[in-house]
């Protein structure tokens, strides 16, 4: 695995993946937003790592690494015309396990293996183009989304409060959440973001605040526990975050935190809104109680960057996500609609967006 550097000083807005003879190249996350890092991803093995280690993360971005992995394994696993497809099966399960709680790994996984008969070179186009239907789809919801909030807040520009990172690092390119806040932005309406560090990884921290700066978008970071003192003070007009699965019936599980964030907005009557692609619907699940919720290492949680910061050996609760129920969800938002869950807050006064 090479990795190309480049200082964050000059970064340059490029594809948070993409495939380059017969490798994958990504950014790598982990070192943002110090070191602006290329990753040149040459086996199953290093994507697999890549997924796990959150070095590609985001929902729509790992399912991208996921179908550009089986096109990896086809091409490694093909000779003389003939493709090993139970050895490409076996790398895709592997792909698909690195991480469970979000829908999209899974199923663009399968809608790769799915093109496995008519060989590599089909795999790989199946995959390019989830990629252009990523930035396509996200473009499309990220409007949707911004006039939505452009409807709720529709007299001045707008406070936001968002959670974790769901910019263009976390998609194909455009993002969701954080790509409606950057096109609320273009229009005037963003009076300031104010940024939720995301602990324990900071997302938010390393990845949004880096992101908001790149687009010149006025933000402060805060503490994760500052938001709902942020509410409480009147400093937050609209919360806006992404989704990892959403339920059938619109319960959302998402970063760590957001479930909490949205108790506080329901307290203070604050709309709650979900910005997510159709693809990260899971319409097999009724409601969220059978969402799988990753549990992850409890080194994250001790320490950062090599710093203890807890006893050695404290025992720790280290969930990756939470699942908000639909009840006290606003909106989801997506390409093709505003769902208003039944029940959910402000939707008596939520006007209409146009389709
Ligand atoms: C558009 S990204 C959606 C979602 O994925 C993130 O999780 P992670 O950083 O662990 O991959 C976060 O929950 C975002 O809201």
């Amino acid at each position: 695995m090479r990795r190309d550097s480049e200082t964050a000083a000059s970064p340059r807005p490029r594809p948070s993946l993409a495939w380059d003879e017969g490798c994958v190249l990504a950014v790598d996350q982990r070192a943002l937003p110090h070191d602006y890092r290329l990753l040149r991803l040459e086996t199953v093995d290093q994507l697999v790592d890549t997924i796990t280690s959150l070095a590609v993360r985001g929902a729509p971005a790992i399912g991208l690494a996921g179908a550009l992995g089986v096109a990896l394994s086809a091409h490694r696993h093909t000779s003389d015309g003939r493709t090993d497809e139970a050895s490409v099966k076996a790398d895709a399960a592997r792909l698909s396990a690195a991480r469970p709680t979000a829908v999209n790994l899974a199923w663009a996984v399968r809608r790769a293996v799915g093109r496995l008969a008519d060989g590599p070179q089909a795999v790989l186009a199946e995959a390019m183009t989830m990629l252009e239907e990523d930035a396509a789809v996200n473009r499309a919801a990220v409007v949707r989304a911004a006039d939505l909030v452009q409807s709720l807040v529709p007299d001045r520009p707008v406070r936001i409060l968002t959670h974790c990172n769901t910019g263009r690092l976390a998609t194909a390119a455009v993002g969701t959440a954080l790509g409606a806040i950057i096109e609320l932005h273009g229009r005037g309406r963003v009076a300031e973001v104010l940024v939720d560090e995301t602990r324990p990884l900071l997302q938010g921290a390393r990845l949004t605040a880096w992101e908001l700066g790149e687009a010149g978008v006025p933000h402060r970071l805060c503490v994760d526990s500052a938001a709902a003192a942020a509410m409480a003070r009147g400093m937050v007009d609209c919360v806006l975050v992404g989704a990892d699965r959403i339920a059938a019936n619109g319960d959302v599980a998402n970063k760590i935190g957001t479930y909490g964030l949205a108790v506080a907005a329901a307290r203070h009557g604050l709309p709650f809104v979900v910005v997510a692609p159709e693809s990260s619907w899971d319409r097999e699940l009724a409601d969220g109680s059978g969402i799988v919720v990753e549990e992850r290492d409890p080194g994250e949680v001790t320490g950062f960057a090599g710093a203890s910061v807890a006893p050695a050996g404290a025992a720790v609760f280290n969930p990756a996500f939470d699942v908000t129920p639909a009840d006290l969800v606003t909106a989801i938002v997506s390409e093709a609609r505003v769902f208003r869950p039944q029940g959910s807050p402000g939707t008596s006064d939520l006007r209409e967006v146009p389709a």
